[in-house]
């Protein structure tokens, strides 16, 4: 629980388990988010992100452990919990034949309480390329769209796959901006990143995913004291040296 919120964490996964077959992708992973946060998620490839991200948007199912997510378990849930939630996938998920400027304000529209458009949009420079189709975007332009997407309901949880990813330096710092309005708005923030400076920068607590499992979380202090480290890069090959890749 957040100092000063009576509320329950906005994430909280518990000994989740997840094989694909015989890959067991998550091993009893245990993360939790708060709201007015930004959690920071980090970690080798294929040691779980994306899998406990995508089961807490309600893309998959655990094969064991809980989910709660505003207090809801996010599988089946209807419309009115999917309103509340935001999510940015690495595969971005976008329609490729339509434009930015006609896709975001069709968005806002599904939502009961939508951003500005025009204003986040401005932001993440959108207005230089809105009337090119998606297909037709460079990754980084993709990305802030995505970005966009994930914001436009003004979600109370917000789930961001690596959302700079690809971006020029100059989009990145303003995503880390508009990322912290936005979590200081209320909004429990998880981004997953392999950028300790990101996650220095951003994250008011960090979670290092080893494996399958959670194998360091806090404030970046104390992950790295409990890791006998001086910053966040020492810290992660501490946890992570020696795990196969
Ligand atoms: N649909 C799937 N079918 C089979 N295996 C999968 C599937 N999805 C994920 N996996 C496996 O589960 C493991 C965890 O993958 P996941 O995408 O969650 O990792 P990640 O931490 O997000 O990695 P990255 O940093 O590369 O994005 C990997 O070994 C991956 O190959």
């Amino acid at each position: 629980m957040n100092e000063g919120d009576p509320r329950p964490d906005a994430v909280e996964l518990l000994d989740l388990t997840r094989s694909f077959g015989a890959r067991a992708a998550l091993r009893g992973l245990t993360l939790s988010a708060r709201h007015g946060e930004v959690t920071c998620v980090l970690g080798p490839n294929g040691a779980g992100k994306t899998t406990a991200v995508e089961i807490a948007v309600g893309l998959q199912r655990p094969d064991g452990g809980q989910v709660r997510v505003l207090g809801r378990h996010p599988y089946g849930a209807g419309a009115a919990h999917r309103d509340r939630v935001g999510v940015m996938l690495q595969d971005g998920g976008l329609p490729q034949a339509v434009t930015p400027r006609a896709l975001l304000p069709h968005l806002a529209r599904l939502y009961s309480t939508p951003v500005d458009v025009a204003e986040l949009a401005g932001r993440l420079g959108i207005p230089a390329f809105e009337r090119t189709t998606v297909r037709r975007l460079s990754g980084g332009q993709r990305q802030r769209v995505a970005l966009a997407a994930a914001l436009v309901g003004s979600p109370e949880v917000v789930f961001l796959d690596e959302p700079t990813a690809g971006l020029d330096p100059h989009a990145r710092r303003e995503v880390h901006v508009l990322l912290r309005e936005v979590a200081a708005g209320g909004t429990a923030t998880v981004v997953t990143t392999h950028s300790f400076e990101e996650a220095e920068r951003l994250a008011d607590r960090v979670a290092v995913v080893v494996d399958g499992r959670v194998a360091a979380a806090g404030t970046v202090q104390e992950v790295c004291s409990g890791a006998g480290a001086t910053g966040l890069e020492e810290a992660y090959f501490a946890l992570t040296d020696g795990v196969p890749l």
